[in-house]
């Protein structure tokens, strides 16, 4: 069984570690937090972000960096994107041999709206990697440590590299399939964060299933409509890394997006939701970059727009969904025949 590497001791790092300690690799998790590493060491325990989960003796966890990467085959990072590029540049310092890299984090990085991968490939010199993989899916830390039913996508632009990550992680309870769109896999997966506010906000204000189910529909739309425009194929924004994974960000109180949105919607000021998490948030900073993406690429995000209102204008969320239930009229599908007519002249 290999070494693997698994850089970033939160929720994802963590259970990610598990199920590849399941596997019986040999799992070597980097925090930069020393007392983190000793209470993993020591308890088997993460509270702070698994909490109540016994984690595999077999996972050994340590503040070094050198000392974990040392002899992986595997390298796999779980930061939030904020941190990537800061953790691929002390990764690139202490990497003696190549590896294949797998990156699980759902963003856009802040200020240069790059995508995770495209981070990756400019901090870390290519000839210290095969590929780079990127894992996604609808996948929930607190149920994949559970070993509750889960189901990713990895994606990387060698479909081999993609399958070998696909062998290191699959499981019974841990199903992972392939996708060669790294482009749309990597967008749907930072972009469902965005919707997953809008559905806390809903929840928050006190509106229904119904408004959800529109939230999630024409959060699609416009998801697909962003990715479609930055290269993904339409069609993989109904598989698990579009669709799928939206659906389980706006419908469960284990995402820390819902929950964020959720507050807001009660009136909480962003500040304060963002302290009382204590975990990362990701789509407050996605919003700044898809707002400011789809400005760039003449793409209309009218939910994306309202949601990125609420957080930085100061915007009132029930005037936002009034503006958003009285805009112009529109044929649904308008944007889906727009984008297939394109594909068939392409
Ligand atoms: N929690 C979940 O269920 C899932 C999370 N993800 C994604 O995984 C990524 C990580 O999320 P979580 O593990 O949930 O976050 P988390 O908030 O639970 O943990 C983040 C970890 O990163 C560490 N960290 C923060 N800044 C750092 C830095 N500059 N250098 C080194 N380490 C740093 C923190 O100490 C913490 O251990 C995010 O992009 C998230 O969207 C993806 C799928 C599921
Ligand atoms: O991406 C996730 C589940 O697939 C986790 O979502 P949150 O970051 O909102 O908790």
């Amino acid at each position: 069984m290999e070494k693997v590497a698994v850089l970033g001791a939160g929720s994802w790092g963590t259970a990610l570690a598990l199920v590849l300690a399941d596997n019986g690799h040999n799992v070597h998790l980097w925090t930069h937090r020393e007392n983190l590493a000793e209470e993993i060491n020591r308890a088997h325990t993460n509270e702070k972000y698994l909490k109540d989960v016994k984690l595999p003796t077999s996972i050994q966890a340590n503040h070094d960096l050198k000392t974990v990467v040392e002899d992986a085959g595997h390298v796999v990072l779980v930061v939030p994107t904020k941190a990537m590029r800061e953790v691929c540049a002390q990764l690139k310092q202490v990497l003696n041999q190549k590896v294949i890299i797998t990156h699980a984090s759902k963003g856009i990085e802040p200020g240069t709206y790059k995508r995770v991968s495209e981070v990756m490939r400019e901090e870390i010199p290519s000839n210290l990697y095969e590929d780079i993989v990127v894992l996604s899916g609808p996948s929930h830390a607190e149920e994949v440590s559970l070993r509750q039913p889960t189901t990713v996508t990895v994606s990387s632009e060698k479909l081999e590299v993609a399958e070998e990550v696909q062998d290191l992680f699959i499981n019974r309870q841990f199903r992972v399939y392939t996708s060669p769109d790294l482009v749309g896999v990597e967008l749907g997966g930072a972009l469902k964060n965005i919707i997953a506010l809008g559905a806390g906000i809903s929840d928050g204000l006190g509106y229904g299933d119904n408004a959800k189910a529109a939230l999630i529909t024409r959060g699609l739309a416009e998801i697909a409509r962003l990715g479609t425009s930055m290269g993904a194929n339409p069609l993989t924004f109904s598989g698990l890394t579009g669709i799928g994974d939206l659906i389980v960000t706006c419908t469960s109180s284990h995402s820390r997006n819902w929950r964020a949105g959720n507050k807001l919607g009660k009136g909480h000021p962003l500040e304060d939701v963002l302290e009382q998490m204590g975990m990362v948030v990701e789509g407050v900073r996605t919003t700044k970059a898809a707002f400011q993406l789809a400005q760039d690429q003449g793409v209309e995000m009218p939910i994306t727009s309202g949601i990125y209102r609420i957080l930085f204008e100061a915007a009132e969320p029930r005037d936002v969904v009034d503006e958003l239930m009285t805009r112009i009229r529109r044929h649904e599908m308008e944007d889906l025949t727009n984008i297939l007519d394109e594909k068939m002249n392409d």
